[in-house]
């Protein structure tokens, strides 16, 4: 049995040894550094004060849920102690929790509140009404029958998604961890869907062998994949979560590369990969709360997926269920054409170097 720090190094990188664990030449960190300052000057990062005015507009949705719990208690008889309790708390998730966001990116969020403070009545009604009357509030509409129920709006401006997980806890503790399957119990759909993002992001950042390496990889890759027009879940090719975790399994694999050596291995590894072989950061668990999971020896429809790409937080699901024969083509092409450019530069360098 390995020691917890060897568990903990297993577990960054992932279901199979890494393909190599050797550690960044001098040119590597040469090029990282001009691929660092390449994707600054394309604009990919917001400024320290965006980054303050963000963190102040999650701070007041924060405050805003806190008050509203308090209300909801207060207007259902609870006593004063009980409504002194009473908390809601805001985790947020996607490529802002990731840190990979760009100027004037929304803010994905979600709402945990405790089991007397009720979906539809209490988070799109007293919630929705709070939110009107505040100044600061604009453009809010929610759509409450979408498969993940969610309240839209700017707040100062900061573009947000607000879902909700309505759990079945009395309090809500300010230290909740959010990666606890026990939270999964007794809750309706909509909230097991509402907590996946947050679950899955959390687990993403702690299966990668290094967040800023991960970080700077998969901005790279984000950039790369919408100047060539393969960013985007619609229309059949991949969204953030799916290139996230693309990045992510790239990182298992070489786990002490710096980010200029991970891009070129990304386009290596996913031009030889043989759809559809899944793409997993951890094994897929099973368990006893009985939610369903992607699962093609049991699921018919899971095994039609083209190019299955696994979340790592259960219940595991297939995240580019969209993709179809047409787009995977389109995608495989872009790999190869990725790969093709960074062998190209490759052998160039070497040539020049020896
Ligand atoms: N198809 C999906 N399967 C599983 N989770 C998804 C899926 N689409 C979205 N999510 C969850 O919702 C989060 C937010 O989705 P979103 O499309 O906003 O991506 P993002 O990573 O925030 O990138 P972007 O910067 O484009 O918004 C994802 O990080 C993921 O946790
Ligand atoms: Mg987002």
């Amino acid at each position: 049995m390995g020691s917890p720090g060897n568990l903990a190094t297993a577990a960054r990188t992932g279901l199979s040894e890494p393909i190599s664990t050797g550690g960044p030449s001098e040119s590597d960190v040469i090029k990282t550094r001009e691929l660092e300052k390449f994707l600054a000057d394309a604009g990919l990062y917001e400024s320290h004060e965006e980054a303050i005015k963000r963190e102040e507009v999650l701070g007041r949705l924060d405050q805003t849920v806190k008050l509203w719990v308090k209300n909801v208690s207060r207007a259902k008889g609870y006593n004063e102690a009980m409504v002194h309790e009473a908390n809601a708390k805001i985790f947020t998730f996607g490529s802002y929790r990731l840190g990979v966001h760009g100027p004037g990116a929304d803010i994905d969020t979600l709402c945990v509140g405790p089991k007397h403070a009720s979906r539809n009545e209490d988070f799109f009604g007293e919630l929705h009404k709070m939110l009107l009357e505040m100044p600061e509030v604009q453009e809010l509409h929610s759509v409450p029958d979408a498969h993940v129920p969610v309240m839209k709006f700017k707040f100062s401006g900061v573009s947000v998604d607000l879902l909700y997980a309505n759990v079945s806890l009395w309090v809500i503790p300010e230290d909740l961890d959010i990666s606890q399957e026990s939270l999964l119990q007794n809750v309706d759909d909509q909230t097991v869907r509402s907590l996946n993002g947050c679950r899955v992001t959390d687990q993403i950042l702690r299966l990668v062998p290094n967040i800023q390496t991960f970080r700077t990889t998969l901005r790279c890759m984000r950039l790369w994949a919408k100047r060539r027009g393969v960013y985007s879940n619609v229309t059949g090719f991949l969204g953030g979560i799916n290139w996230a975790l693309l990045v992510a399994r790239i990182c298992q694999l070489y786990p002490n590369a710096l980010p200029s050596m991970l891009v070129s291995r990304f386009f290596r590894v996913y031009n030889l990969w043989r759809w559809p072989n899944p793409v997993m950061l951890c094994p897929i668990q099973e368990n006893s709360l009985g939610l369903s999971f992607w699962d093609p020896r049991r699921n018919f429809k899971d095994r039609l997926h083209l190019m299955p790409i696994i979340t790592p937080a259960y219940p595991c699901m297939n995240s580019s269920y969209n993709v179809s024969t047409s787009t995977l083509r389109v995608m495989m092409e872009e790999f190869q054409r990725g790969n093709g450019i960074c062998e190209v530069l490759h052998s160039a360098v070497s040539n020049y170097s020896s």
